[in-house]
Order: C-alpha cells, then sequence, then structure tokens
C-alpha cells in the first residue's frame, strides 16, 4: 500500500449516474490502483430509477471496501462524483455518498461532469491529443470537440441515445439487458450480406441524427418476423439485429465524418458502452482511413462508466483550481458537457495536425469528392459522391442514389426562389456525380474566419463589417425563403454557403433537403446551423446569429419557429 502513494495525489472517483456503479482510484501521474464496475441489472420493464439508486447505496459500501483494501484510505487526497448527468435518484446517492466520503476522510470534494470524464480518460489511455469524440452510451450519443476553452458539442441525437435504441428494442424482443451486448451476438449470426439487409429508416440531419423512427422501425419488423418482406424472403430476428446495428452504425459513422470534415480535427476517439461493439469499431475505422485521421477506442473498463474516469477528471479540475463547495455538490441531471468550462488543457499540448486532402481534390466533405475540371470550355466541379465502404452495398446505394437525385433537383427548385446555387450542366445517376458551376470564391466559413482575423488588427472597419452583415442577412434570408416554401435544407454549415468574388452568397449541398410538413423540422435546419456556427466561430456566435436572425425575419413564422427552436433546446436529452 505504501509505493501506491509515492508522493503523489490520489483521488477516489464515485461514478452511479445510471445502472452502473463504480469506484476508482487513480493518481495524478495517471496511474489506475483500483476500477471496479458492477451493474444493476434491470427487470423486463426496464430501469427502475429508485430501484437502480438502492443498488449504488448498496454497491458504494461493497466496492469501498474492496478499494480500502488497495489503498490505505489516509492516502487518498481528494474525492470527486458525477455531478451530472443522469437519473435524479441515482445522482443523488451517488452526491450524498461523496459527500460522506469527504467528510470524514476530511478532503476536498469535486463535483464533475461524466461525459467529460468519458473523453479525458480516453485521452489519458490512448495517444489521442485532441480527438472528435463520439460518445455512445445508453443515455447519451453526441460528438463532442474541444474548441475554444470547451467540449462542445457539435453533432447529437434528437431524441433516444443509441445504447437506449438498442435496450428498448432488446426488451421488446425479450432480450436480457444490457440489450446492446446481445444485439451484436445475434447479429454476428446473421451473415453480413446485401441479401439479409432489411431497408430501415435512415435518419441525418447535418450533424445530428434521429434515432427513434429506426427503433419503431425495427421493432414493427420483429413483430412481423413470421411475415414475410416485400422482397418475399423471410427474415430472422437475427437479421433485424444486423439490419438494426447496420443502419444506426452507419449513421453515426456518418455524423461523425461530417463533423470530422466541419471540425477538421485529426483524430476521431470512440467512448462510451456501445464502443464495445466490434462492428461500430469496425466502421469508424474504415472512415478514418479513408478520411487520412487517427481512430481511437480505450480498453473497454475505460469505456463504459467507470469510477476511474471521474477519479481522473477530478484530479485534473484539482490541480486547476476547480475544487466545489460543499454548498455547490448539488446534482446536475441535465448537465451538458458544453456547460463545462475546461481550464486544465493548455493550448500548446494540442496536436497541430489537421485532416489531410488527397492533393487531387480541392475538397472531400463527408459524402462527396470534389474536382475541378472543364466541361464544354467552363471550369466547373465535378461532384462524386463516392461508395462508403464502411456501410452495407445495398444501403449505401439506395443513399447516394438518393441523395444525388435530391441535390440536382433542389439546386434548381430553389434558383426559382431567389436563391444562388451554382448551375448544373450534367448528372450522372450511375457513378452518382453531378457536374455544376464552379463558384470562384470561398467558404462562408473561411469568410467569418478571414472577416473576424481582419478585424482584430483593425476595428474600425465599417466597409467589411457591412458586407459581412449583409452576407449574414442574406443567410437569414435564403433560409426563410426556402421555408416559406416548406423546403428544409437539412445541413445548414458555414461550409455549405459560398461566398463568391462579388459578395454573392451561393447555396450548395442539398442532399439532405426535404420538403416537410412538419413545422418542428424548421427549426431544427436552424438549431443545426447554430451547432456548426458554435463549433467555429463561438467568440464571435452572438452577433453572427443575430444578423442571420434579422435576414430570417421575412419567414411567415419567424416568432413560431424561434419558440420552437427555444423547445427543442430546452427538451432534457437524458431520458
Ligand atoms: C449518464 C450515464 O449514466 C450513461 N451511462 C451509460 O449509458 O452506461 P455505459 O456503460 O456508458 O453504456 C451502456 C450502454 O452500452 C451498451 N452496450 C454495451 N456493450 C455493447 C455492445 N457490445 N454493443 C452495443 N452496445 C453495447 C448497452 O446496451 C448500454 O445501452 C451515459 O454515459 O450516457
Ligand atoms: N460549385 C462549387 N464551386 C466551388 N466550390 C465548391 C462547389 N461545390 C462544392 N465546393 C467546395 O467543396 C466543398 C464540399 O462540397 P459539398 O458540401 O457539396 O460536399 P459534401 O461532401 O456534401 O460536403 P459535406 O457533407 O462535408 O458538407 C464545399 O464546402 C466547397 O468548398
Ligand atoms: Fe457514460
Amino acid at each position: 500500500m505504501e509505493e501506491n502513494k509515492n508522493n503523489r495525489l490520489i483521488c477516489l472517483g464515485l461514478e452511479g449516474t445510471a445502472e452502473k456503479t463504480g469506484i476508482g482510484i487513480i493518481t495524478d501521474d495517471g496511474e489506475v490502483l483500483f476500477n471496479k464496475t458492477i451493474i444493476y441489472k434491470p427487470p423486463l420493464q426496464g430501469i427502475n430509477p429508485r430501484e437502480a439508486a438502492d443498488h449504488h447505496a448498496e454497491t458504494f459500501i461493497k466496492l469501498l471496501k474492496e478499494a480500502f483494501n488497495v489503498i490505505d484510505p489516509k492516502d487518498i487526497d481528494l474525492v470527486s462524483f458525477s455531478q451530472g448527468p443522469g437519473l435524479g435518484p441515482s445522482l443523488r446517492v451517488s452526491a450524498t455518498a461523496a459527500r460522506a466520503l469527504a467528510l470524514s476522510l476530511n478532503k476536498p470534494i469535486i463535483g464533475v461532469n461524466h461525459c467529460v470524464g468519458h473523453v479525458e480518460i480516453g485521452k489519458l489511455t490512448t495517444p489521442a491529443k485532441d480527438p472528435l469524440t463520439l460518445y455512445v452510451s445508453g443515455g447519451n450519443t453526441q460528438i463532442l470537440a474541444y474548441v475554444g476553452d470547451k467540449y462542445r458539442v457539435i453533432g447529437e441525437t434528437h431524441d433516444i441515445a443509441i445504447g437506449n435504441c438498442l435496450d428498448q428494442f432488446a426488451r421488446s424482443c425479450g432480450l436480457p439487458h444490457p440489450g446492446g451486448v446481445y444485439i451484436e451476438q445475434m447479429a454476428k449470426k446473421s451473415e453480413a450480406k446485401d441479401e439479409n439487409y432489411l431497408k430501415l429508416p435512415y435518419t441525418i440531419k447535418g450533424m445530428d441524427l434521429s434515432l427513434s423512427g429506426l427503433l419503431t422501425a425495427a421493432i414493427k419488423k420483429s413483430k412481423e418476423l413470421n411475415k414475410t418482406d416485400k422482397s418475399n424472403e423471410t427474415y430472422t430476428l437475427e437479421d433485424v439485429c444486423y439490419s438494426l446495428q447496420e443502419t444506426a452504425f452507419a449513421m453515426l459513422t456518418e455524423i461523425t465524418e461530417r463533423a470530422l470534415a466541419h471540425a477538421n480535427k485529426s483524430e476521431v476517439m470512440l467512448v462510451g458502452g456501445v464502443a464495445a461493439n466490434d462492428r461500430l469499431k469496425e466502421m469508424l475505422q474504415k472512415m478514418c482511413e479513408e478520411q487520412n485521421v487517427e481512430f481511437y477506442v480505450p480498453e473497454k473498463q475505460f469505456c463504459g462508466d467507470n469510477g476511474a474516469m471521474i477519479g481522473w477528471l477530478g484530479i485534473l479540475q484539482y490541480k486547476n483550481g476547480k475544487i466545489t463547495k460543499m454548498g455547490d455538490t448539488k446534482i446536475m441531471p441535465n448537465y451538458r458537457a458544453d456547460m463545462v468550462n475546461v481550464n486544465w488543457i493548455k493550448h500548446d499540448d494540442l496536436s497541430k495536425n489537421r485532416r489531410i486532402i488527397p492533393k487531387n481534390l480541392i475538397g472531400k466533405g463527408a459524402e462527396a469528392d470534389i474536382e475541378i475540371l472543364d466541361y464544354l470550355g467552363n471550369k466547373s466541379i465535378k461532384k462524386t459522391r463516392i461508395a462508403k465502404t464502411y456501410r452495407v452495398n445495398k444501403l449505401d446505394n439506395l443513399i447516394r442514389q438518393r441523395r444525388t437525385v435530391k441535390e440536382a433537383r433542389f439546386l434548381n427548385t430553389v434558383k426559382n426562389l431567389e436563391i444562388n446555387t451554382p448551375v448544373i450542366y450534367d448528372v450522372n445517376k450511375d457513378e452518382n456525380s453531378i457536374i455544376m458551376e464552379f463558384i470562384e470564391g470561398m467558404s462562408l466559413k473561411d469568410y467569418i474566419l478571414k472577416h473576424y482575423a481582419k478585424n482584430c488588427s483593425n476595428n474600425n472597419n465599417n466597409n467589411t463589417k457591412n458586407n459581412l452583415k449583409d452576407l449574414l442577412n442574406k443567410v437569414g434570408e435564403s433560409i426563410a425563403k426556402m421555408h416559406n416554401e416548406n423546403i428544409i435544407h437539412n445541413d445548414l454549415t458555414t461550409s455549405n454557403f459560398m461566398v463568391d468574388t462579388y459578395n454573392k452568397l451561393y447555396l450548395l449541398d442539398f442532399g439532405l433537403a426535404k420538403y416537410t410538413d412538419v413545422f418542428e423540422d424548421k427549426a431544427i435546419d436552424l438549431i443545426v446551423l447554430k451547432k456548426a456556427l458554435v463549433s467555429t466561430h463561438y467568440k464571435e456566435f452572438d452577433e453572427i446569429w443575430n444578423y442571420i436572425l434579422e435576414g430570417y425575419k421575412i419567414s411567415k413564422e419567424y416568432g413560431k419557429t424561434l419558440k420552437m427552436i427555444d423547445k427543442v433546446e430546452k427538451k432534457g436529452r437524458y431520458l
């Protein structure tokens, strides 16, 4: 026990946000001295929050006894605990246990954000330095990236988390908890081939996704097992599990790829309980290889909920002066990662590496390769939706064809609304490519970055300020014009707007666009843009957003949409 101390700072972390109870003990040089997690196995109806809380109360005592065989309690320097997000009753028991422990040991207490804990333990236990993190678990599905002193949520689910989706599906078929594990085993029994793939809803909105439609459809398929599919083939529960995984994980991989193209990081890290899944890891690995970026997954004990991650974040915060006063230790069931002010990351420690785009291309988006070519004497762009090897062929072909056709159609449709888009010269449905007018200029993202960089050195440049204001007004106007016609773009980012050399604004990339009669879709269209803005232009976000909303005032439902944005954003994500 003596050697364990060795003049090092030691933190004991308590984890108990949902149905897993964990204690971890870790030193300030990152050695994990103890890390044990015990899961509460809920009855078939699902987690009962009160029973999960009772499980924590019993299990903390049991685990502490074990932990104190490894370390003398007097050698513990701090106690940390998950303050949120999570289930109220579970969080309350963990916080009470942490307070009691800190008071009896007479040591400082540190409340930490559970999601940030997942990211930091991943960075400690893998070579990742500044990754784009896909965090997939029972309660959360998010893409996090460190941008400007915070972990920003660049993408996330609009309804249920992936782990929850898998667990609910499993429960509906009578499979045990945690469902993800059993679905994976079943899926492996269905032969991974096109014929076994059953078509299920695939819903992407920018860098966000939605999983509830997929869950409902998968449950429906599983209830119709003895009926036949449209193709008149019978299928098995294993095939449904396989198709559910293929669809859900392809969506997760796609939004990660989109976030990567937007945030331009050079590393991807996968964390959370669902990171244990082999197929998900395989898909992300393939995507990262194609995008030329590194891919990391921590070892299994550090992927799912664990005490070590809470202990490690406790150490990082403590060493940087973030101790929690006893009066501030109340639980925060909706504590989002982007609410934490991160002061322990030193900017010099961040990797300067960026994603490398192959030399023959001028752009490599998440979906397509972009080349310049001459088309009948016109300088043109060829946008090819290349095959994604991580997706099962049947799904991949369907997605690429559908989006190519949609893009061509909407590029023309919105021209009639006096929104500038590149002229289409040719559409090739066999190779999923579109040849279109080349817009000489830069992305709105670069334009904004350049504008603010310039204005740092020259504060009084009213001319360029007016240009930016006009452009951003036009961004809002263009969105309103589409919304007035019930069209949503579904992928609004500053990379999908371009500014030409005459300061004319263009809108690109209509692969996800659609007509909608669901009012909430319009609010989500703007929320997607908002998140893309926060992740690249966080300092000037308020000014930029106000200019955009000024232009959006021509929407027939301006006030109603703004209220809906508020409502959707306030919706608790932790289910
Ligand atoms: C807030 C906190 O309580 C919550 N924790 C949590 O969800 O536990 P975690 O250990 O990170 O993840 C559990 C989820 O991970 C899934 N899971 C575990 N093994 C899996 C596998 N091999 N394939 C797919 N899913 C798997 C389970 O089905 C379950 O939904 C969270 O991080 O959101
Ligand atoms: N017509 C064009 N003229 C000039 N540049 C273009 C044109 N079309 C696309 N680009 C450039 O290529 C980039 C990627 O294009 P686009 O968004 O259409 O592809 P994508 O693969 O769908 O991207 P993502 O899904 O990452 O948004 C754009 O951000 C833009 O910089
Ligand atoms: Fe978790």
